[in-house]
């Protein structure tokens, strides 16, 4: 009998196209040799070319399955994505109160990359003021970046202001991701943990397809904090994984596809 894997926990949104929310991170999750558990906030109606609309699941559910998976299963680390609402954000930050979930990467997700709002406006200061102190990591992306601090970032020095900006509102460390700042030749994130920055620099390839890309990373990242990995050499981990996954990405339906964690598996990837 094989031993047990450490545990992971995704609390987001279901992608019905299988290239983000909660679909990208469990393939992520396995590929990194993890077992992935879920609690589903939201479903989306989500093709590669958006999403349409979405149902939130009752906050009391979220945290009801939390609960389950922490207090039976056990879980080594976890990460949330899409939210959706205050009141499930508050169910998040309740049930973390009771069960012990390890380190806790915060992917703030507000939108879909088409622009479609995956987060109410109100629920942006529960994010701030009940996850954001309560996290390990959190990790977002330019836009994001903007949404909680109203800072707009511009380059690279630009991302360092911002990481700050965010470290002052209580998480451990951060991970500004650079995949939106578009005239940089490169793709870098700056990792900052209120005392000093660690740039992961890593190319930028010039494809259609990274639905799917903040997940991955934020999941590669959990598989090693789960295995006990400090943040840099989780981070490190996940930025090798996500360029690898980007690079074999492929099309799927008439618009954006996702990047492929099962670049190992496939045999690809293995050579960038
Ligand atoms: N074209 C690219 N080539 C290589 N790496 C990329 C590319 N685009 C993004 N990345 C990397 O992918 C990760 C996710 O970055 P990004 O800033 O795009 O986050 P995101 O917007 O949350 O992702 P998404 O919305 O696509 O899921 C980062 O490590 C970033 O550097
Ligand atoms: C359920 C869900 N969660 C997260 C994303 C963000 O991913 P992306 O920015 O690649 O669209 C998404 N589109 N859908």
């Amino acid at each position: 009998m094989a031993g047990t894997p450490p545990r992971v926990l995704t609390i987001a949104g279901s992608d019905s196209g299988g290239g983000a929310g909660l679909q990208a991170d469990l393939r992520a999750l396995f590929a990194c040799g993890v077992h992935g558990l879920t609690a589903v906030t939201a479903v989306t109606v989500q093709n590669s070319l958006g999403v349409t609309g979405y149902v939130e699941i009752p906050a009391d559910v979220v945290a009801a399955q939390v609960e389950a998976v922490a207090t039976d299963i056990g879980v080594n680390a976890a990460k949330t994505g899409m939210l959706a609402s205050a009141a499930i954000i508050e169910a998040v930050a309740g049930v973390l109160d009771r069960v012990d979930v390890g380190p806790f990467v915060v992917d703030p997700v507000a939108a879909s990359m088409h622009g479609h709002q995956l987060l109410a406006d109100d629920a942006l200061d529960a994010l701030r003021t009940l996850l954001f102190p309560r996290a390990t990591l959190v990790t977002p992306n330019l836009d994001e970046v903007r949404l909680i601090t109203g800072l707009e970032v511009r380059s690279r020095a630009d991302q360092r202001k911002a990481a700050e900006a965010l470290h002052a509102l209580g998480p451990r460390w951060v991970l500004v991701k650079g995949g939106h700042l578009w005239d940089d030749p490169e793709c870098l994130d700056v990792l900052y943990d209120g005392e000093e920055f660690t740039e992961f620099l890593g190319p930028r390839y010039d494809v259609a397809h990274t639905h799917g890309s903040g997940d991955t990373l934020a999941s590669a990242i959990c598989s090693r904090l789960a295995r006990g990995e400090s943040v840099p050499e989780a981070v490190r981990f996940g930025k090798d994984f996500i360029v690898r996954s980007v690079a074999a990405a492929y099309p799927l339906g008439g618009g954006v596809g996702p990047v492929s964690p099962l670049w190992r598996l496939e045999g690809r990837g293995e050579g960038t």
